[in-house]
């Protein structure tokens, strides 16, 4: 559903990403790991279209972002926040979303209840928490009902309620047949929620594939992480130092 072949990004003599490979399947949550600054976002801002790629390609559904006919029916996506105004009501938000997606009026509803904010429809999104931002920013995602979600870390400032409604959420999500990308730099996160992992550090991809495979000879997610990621280990240098 999702793939990118060779993704680099360069901002000035700064490279944000380099040769970034991976797929992102039907079915499955995608964990999106690395630590700040690993190059998580640049990659999701080329993939949605946001930004353009020095070198490489990023499809969804076989075509680039800004090739989709209708995009928001095609994939989701929720970067920082909702981006509402802060003046508007949360349906008058969803609304003008719809209408400027040629999304149908009923799916407006139908969103809030999905991310239970219903009962705040009239409310000006200025009002809002960060977590029911999050949940707003979600509902517009789903809005189109697409094939494929992408969000960049969805449980910020969500409650510990709200981090197992989304956990929930994007695993329904996933076994109806969608394509779930998150990122996130917390490994909990990651090791409740996703059936496959790519693991990102300095720009680089240092691993991928089901979440087992990738913790495989490791105790737990947080040890592989370190091991994949920390230069030490991955130059061997830890076990010449023994
Ligand atoms: N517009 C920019 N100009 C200069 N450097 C940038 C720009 N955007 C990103 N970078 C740099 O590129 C690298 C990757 O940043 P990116 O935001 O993609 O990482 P990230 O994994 O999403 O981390 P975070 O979770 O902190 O956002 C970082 O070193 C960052 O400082």
């Amino acid at each position: 559903m999702i793939e990118v072949v060779g993704l680099t990004k360069r901002h000035g003599a700064k490279v944000a990403i380099s040769d970034v490979s991976f797929a992102v399947a039907p079915g499955r949550v995608t964990g999106f790991l690395g630590p700040n600054g690993a190059g998580k976002s640049s990659t999701l801002r080329i993939l949605l279209g946001l930004d353009r790629a020095d070198a490489g390609t990023a499809l969804i559904g076989g075509l680039p972002y800004r090739k989709l006919r209708d995009p928001l029916r095609t994939v989701g996506s929720l970067l920082e926040g909702s981006g509402a105004h802060r003046s508007r009501t949360a349906r008058a938000h969803l609304s003008w979303v719809a209408r400027s997606n040629g999304i149908p009026k009923r799916r407006v509803a139908q969103a809030l209840a999905e991310v239970g904010l219903e009962h705040v429809a009239g409310k000006r999104v200025g009002t809002f928490s960060l977590g029911m931002g999050q949940r707003l920013g979600l509902a517009a995602a789903l809005l189109g009902e697409p094939a494929a979600l992408v969000l960049d870390e969805p449980v910020n400032g969500l409650d510990p309620d709200g981090i197992r409604w989304m956990r929930r959420l994007l695993k329904e999500y996933a076994k109806g047949g969608g394509a779930v990308l998150i990122s996130s730099h917390l490994m909990s996160e990651m090791a409740e929620v996703a059936d496959d992992l790519i693991v990102i550090s300095a720009g680089r991809v240092v691993a991928s594939g089901p979440l087992a495979e990738v913790t495989a000879g490791h105790t737990s997610l947080e040890e592989a992480f370190f091991a994949l990621t920390d230069p030490v280990y991955r130059s061997g240098d830890a076990e010449s130092r023994s």
